[in-house]
């Protein structure tokens, strides 16, 4: 065996970086959990793709706490996205751009929590580039949209156009952000409506 190949140092360093990733998406888990989010809200979750957190233990626990939760399946392009009941064990289908949804009936949801690649303290965010989320939220414009997503996500200004829609608020595993530095209650309290583009 060679001296000079550093295995055990390799070992640990990947075991360390594992630890961080997993640390950060139980800190948004637990987030995500401590949200205090009305009991008769329909909330949208989203099942991750590989890159993205993976929020499926909250969007269990919501459920179980008597929540309806519902996701999303990706529809053709230049379309708003449809939301489908979900519960444990539900059968999922797979769909376009390799998402997966459930194949449960279609609901219109209150609080959609929205995945993102990147945010800003605006709470301006940009997504994989369908522009999906913000056709749909341009189509909801009482629904209450919370992004997710790590801190390190945070860029100084993400670029934005006349269809980008802001969050309400943005949730990290640092805790929660609103806008205009509303109390989240507020912000879910539906006090606050969207403007709707005419
Ligand atoms: N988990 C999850 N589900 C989601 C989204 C999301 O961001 N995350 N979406 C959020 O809107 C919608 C799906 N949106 C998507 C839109 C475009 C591509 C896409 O174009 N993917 C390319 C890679 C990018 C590129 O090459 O331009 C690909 O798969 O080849 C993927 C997802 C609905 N469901
Ligand atoms: N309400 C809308 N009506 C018409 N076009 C829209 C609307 N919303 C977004 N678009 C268009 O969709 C395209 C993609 O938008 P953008 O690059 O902002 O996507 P994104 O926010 O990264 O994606 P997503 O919202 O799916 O995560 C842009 O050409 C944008 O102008």
């Amino acid at each position: 065996m060679s001296l000079t190949e550093p295995r055990d140092a390799k070992r640990s360093l990947r075991a360390l970086m594992r630890a961080r990733t997993a640390a950060s998406a139980h800190a948004l888990i637990d987030a995500v959990l401590a949200l205090a989010l009305p009991a008769d809200a329909i909330l949208a979750g989203v099942i991750p793709l590989p890159s993205e957190p993976d929020l499926m233990p909250a969007w269990h626990e919501l459920h179980r706490r008597g929540h309806v939760v519902v996701f999303p399946e990706t529809t053709p392009a230049g379309k708003a996205l449809l939301f489908r009941h979900w519960q444990p064990g539900s059968s999922l289908l797979a769909g376009r751009f390799g998402t997966v949804h459930p194949d449960g009936l279609e609901a219109v949801p209150d609080i959609v929590f929205v995945p993102l690649l990147a945010w800003d303290r605006r709470l301006a965010r940009i997504g994989y580039g369908g522009g999906y989320y913000d056709r749909t939220l341009a189509g909801l414009p009482g629904a209450v949209a919370i992004g997710f997503g790590f801190a390190q996500q945070e860029v100084a200004s993400v670029p934005t156009g006349p269809y980008d829609v802001p969050l309400d608020a943005m949730v990290t595993d640092r805790g929660v952000v609103t806008a205009g530095d509303r109390s989240f209650a507020d912000t879910v309290s539906g006090r606050h409506r969207r403007p709707q583009r005419s």
